[in-house]
């Protein structure tokens, strides 16, 4: 399994989910993109996989995804450094229902762009070579946690509108395949957030609901979320589909009705 020769672009790469995406795409000789927000960790990490894999083979681009020619120039950054892009993962993403604004930026409207950018690089549309996306929801989708009502809309919004992208793809032979991840509870900062007034705004005084459904559902581990991106990557007969990673089930898809009259 390599990817040598492929350019990656990962939003939200300098820590949690991304930081895992990132490294294990290195292992698979990809060059990577690391775009995020932090910069004091975006150059810590970027210095220690300097470390592990050599010079040249990752860049950090310090970039707020929700800042429109940010995002636009950190694609075009990407492409200057390695050459071409092959590979997107729209990933960044924040728990936030006092600054619940910010939360439909950040999840979904980056993600919408994230995705037109990839496509303005890699599509056929635009006489580029083809390639692949994944755009990051989560299992709050399905399940519309209760005291997350606009995480949870979010990430519904991140599957209707990857699986409608994906079929635009498919129909307008873009050459580029375009899939979603939706995992439950992951061991990264992210889920600290509900401990935080200013994070879960009257919601708070539900943490310990919170701390009761981990313990109920469990928590993966960031590297098993890494493998069923790296599926979605390999796998090029994927279009649309929804990937989901839960304590029970493991890496599996979710199903839907075929459309009927
Ligand atoms: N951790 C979980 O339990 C879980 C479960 C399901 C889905 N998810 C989703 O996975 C994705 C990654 O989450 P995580 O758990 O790794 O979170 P995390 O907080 O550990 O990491 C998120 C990264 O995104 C960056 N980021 C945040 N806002 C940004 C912005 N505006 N511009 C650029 N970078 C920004 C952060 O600096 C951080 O490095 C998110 O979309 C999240 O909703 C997480
Ligand atoms: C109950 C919500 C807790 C909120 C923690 C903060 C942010 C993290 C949100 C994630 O996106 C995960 C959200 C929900 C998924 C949880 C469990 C699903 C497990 C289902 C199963 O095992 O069948």
């Amino acid at each position: 399994m390599s990817l040598n020769g492929k350019v990656a672009l990962v939003t939200g790469g300098a820590q949690g989910i991304g930081r895992a995406v990132v490294q294990l795409l290195l292992q698979t000789s990809a060059k990577v993109a690391m775009v995020d927000l932090n910069k004091a960790c975006g150059e810590e990490c970027k210095a220690q996989l300097d470390v592990e894999f050599g010079e040249g083979n990752c860049t950090f681009i310090s970039c707020d995804v929700s800042n429109g020619d940010a995002l636009r120039d950190a694609f075009q950054r990407t492409v200057d450094k390695f050459g071409r892009l092959d590979i997107v993962i729209n990933n960044a993403g924040i728990n936030n229902e006092k600054n619940w604004e910010k939360t439909i930026q950040v999840n979904l409207t980056s993600v919408i762009k994230g995705t037109y950018l990839a496509l303005e690089h890699m599509s056929k549309e635009y006489s580029k070579e083809g390639g692949t996306i994944i755009n990051v929801s989560s299992m709050a989708a399905f399940l519309h946690s209760p005291h997350q009502p606009v995480y949870t809309a979010t990430k519904h919004g991140v599957i209707g509108f990857t699986r409608a992208i994906a079929d635009a793809s498919s129909q307008g032979d873009y050459g580029v395949r375009i899939n979603v991840l939706c995992p439950a509870f992951v061991d990264t900062p992210l889920l600290h957030s509900v401990e935080h007034e200013d994070n879960m705004g009257k919601f708070v005084k539900f943490k310990d609901d919170f701390r009761r459904s981990m313990t109920k559902f469990g928590v993966l581990q960031p590297s098993l979320i890494a493998e069923g991106m790296m599926r979605l990557i390999m796998d090029t007969t994927l279009n649309g589909a929804v990937m989901k990673i839960t304590c029970s089930k493991g890496i599996h898809f979710h199903t839907y009705e075929p459309m009927s009259a």
